[in-house]
């Protein structure tokens, strides 16, 4: 399609074939759509439909078969042209679906040009994926990584054109030591079938590659890291798929595939975990000490459950009580809009997000000119903790849809730090149950929660050993409580959860990185009324 006087894209308006009746078919590039009406009067009319060229999946020229060739009495002498458009349809609760469109007309020329002028735009569609790489981990979650690749994913990503090179791993850590290895440039995305833990390998690889590629050295706590912009995208196949859920509000690797092919990104914060300037690990989603520290600690024994076995050690930690004594200290986030107790989440296009990303981009260009983070307040709380739990991001899955911190978001540069103090089991389990509903989990005496940029965990025990390592006394009787020797109260050091993977040391120092990554995602979709989109029985929206 031609440019039209005064710079404005053309419209593409032919009567064409769908079913049996003709239909007034427009490829708005103004508007960026393909939109499809019954030209009779509205009494009469049918649906009228439209869909936007970004979720256009591909168009390809198509034989008509004997059932779509029964169209009416003079069609059959005549020899058809038709042309199919796939195309996002999106479904109730954030599932999208690949959905299809054939129309047809008698004139060759005429199936040709809509053929080329489909195919000119979505060329430049310029944010989508050509060429992939696919890591699957046949052992993750209920074991189906695989079948799921082979029978939902890779049909689509072939109607989409996108080649892909596809690893099935073979053992922990495969995926991660090979994209230090493999020429990552020449991929638009990394692909990861599995869980959590899958996509944290995925990610500690591309994160760490451009890193070692950039003279970044990980051990320096201080270091600006340098961003990723190589996207990842997730095919849930774990058992909590935790980030994908928060990311695209479902788990679904339909949904998710077709993400990756209409290019979508996401821009998401990473946290950098230290222990003594040594680099432990990067955390998205959930770093947790005390509780969930103590559920995947038991949890791992129990890999042959499969995704059960959260269940179990979540009940038996539950039964355990345990609490664990430390201290914590915090740099608050002021340089964020939002606050954890916000009613309003980060959503696509979140402002607070927008925000935060315009600020990164003065600070690169000031080049690093601004305050130094070391020199701004920190904040110091000792206590005795259920459960301490950093989240970058609300940390929602289906066992808990609006997940720890609703709130939180994706890509502020910020982290939410939620304490939870010692308190009564009963108290505990209403506090857990809140996670299920709409009451709000942080409505609680003994909650407290706070929006941080780093922070750093030391606990009594560690405290205790680094302040008197010879008090021999000390270390005898260390195993018992010496406040109350009969209570809950656990002096040996819990262990952190960080995004489903046991860190060995208790005493940490983290520090948010602001949109260091990036997803093949688009955050949560607003429910609104456009949902239903592409089927309008208004002629009024179309038009
Ligand atoms: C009474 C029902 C209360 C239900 C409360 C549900 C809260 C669920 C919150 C889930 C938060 C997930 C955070 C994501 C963490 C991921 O980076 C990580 C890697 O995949 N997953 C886990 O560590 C896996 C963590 C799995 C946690 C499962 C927790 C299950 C708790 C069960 C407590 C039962 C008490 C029953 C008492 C009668
Ligand atoms: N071939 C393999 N054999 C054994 N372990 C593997 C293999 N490939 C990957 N892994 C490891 O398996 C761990 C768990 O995998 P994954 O995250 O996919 O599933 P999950 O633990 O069931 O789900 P979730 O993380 O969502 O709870 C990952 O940390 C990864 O390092
Ligand atoms: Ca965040």
């Amino acid at each position: 399609m031609e440019r039209l006087p005064g710079g404005r894209r053309p419209r593409l308006v032919s009567s064409l074939g769908l079913g049996r009746r003709s239909w007034e078919v427009t490829l708005d590039e103004e508007r960026g759509r393909l939109a499809w009406r019954d030209p009779r009067p509205p009494r009469r009319a049918g649906e009228n439909c439209f869909v936007p060229i970004s979720e256009i999946i591909s168009v390809e020229e198509t034989e008509l078969n004997k059932k779509q060739r029964n169209i009416g009495k003079w069609q059959k002498m005549t020899k058809l042209h038709a042309f199919t458009v796939y195309y996002v349809k999106k479904a109730r609760n954030h599932r999208w679906r690949c959905s299809d469109v054939t129309f047809w007309c008698v004139d060759e020329h005429l199936c040709n040009q809509w053929i080329q002028a489909l195919k000119e735009l979505l060329e430049m569609q310029k944010s989508r994926p050509k060429q992939l790489l696919v890591y699957i981990n046949p052992y993750g979650g209920k074991r189906q990584g695989k079948r799921i690749y082979e029978q939902k994913v890779a049909p689509l990503f072939s109607l989409a054109s996108i080649s892909t090179d596809v690893v099935i791993t073979e053992h922990a850590n495969h995926a991660k030591d090979n994209l230090f290895e493999v020429n990552i440039y020449k991929y638009d995305g990394v692909v990861c079938v599995g869980g959590d833990g899958m996509f944290s390998e995925v990610m500690h690889g591309l994160v760490g590659r451009i890193q070692k590629d950039s003279g970044i050295d990980q051990n320096n706590p201080k270091a600006s890291l340098v961003q990723c912009n190589i996207r990842i995208g997730i095919i849930p196949a774990g058992s909590t798929d935790c980030i994908c859920y928060s990311t695209v509000g479902i788990s679904d690797p339909v949904t998710s595939a077709l993400h990756i092919i209409v290019g979508d990104c996401q821009p998401l914060d990473v946290s950098s975990v230290h222990h003594n300037n040594m680099f432990l690990k990067y955390s998205v989603s959930l770093l947790g000490y005390g509780f969930y520290g103590d559920i995947l600690k038991d949890s791992e024994k129990k890999r042959w459950m499969g995704p059960m076995r959260y269940d179990y050690s979540g009940f038996k930690t539950f039964l355990s009580h345990h609490y664990y004594e430390g201290t914590i200290a915090y740099q608050p986030a002021k340089h964020t809009l939002g606050s954890p107790r916000d009613k309003d989440s980060c959503r696509t296009g979140c402002y607070i997000c927008k925000k935060s990303e315009q600020q990164l981009a003065e600070q690169h260009k000031d080049c690093g000119l601004k305050h130094e983070e070391g020199e701004e307040e920190w904040k110091v709380i000792k206590g005795k903790f259920l459960a301490i739990n950093a989240v970058n991001m609300s940390c929602a899955c289906p066992r808990s849809p609006k997940g720890l911190s609703p709130a939180a978001h994706l890509a502020d540069g910020s982290a939410d730090l939620i304490l939870v103090r010692k308190c009564s089991r009963f108290d505990f389990l209403r506090y857990l149950v809140r996670h299920t509903n709409q009451d709000d989990q942080f409505d609680f005496p003994f909650v407290d929660v706070y929006r941080v940029k780093s922070f750093q965990f030391t606990s009594k025990l560690s405290e205790d050993n680094e302040s008197n390592v010879m008090d021999i006394g000390k270390k005898r009787f260390g195993q018992f409580c010496r406040d109350h020797p009969a209570c809950c109260c656990n002096i040996v050091n819990s262990t952190w959860n960080c995004d489903g993977e046991t860190l060995d040391s208790s005493a940490i120092e983290v520090r948010v990185h602001c949109q260091l990554m990036k997803l093949f995602a688009r955050g949560i979709e607003e429910n609104c009324k456009d949902e239903a989109a592409y089927s309008q029985n208004s002629a009024e929206q179309l038009l």
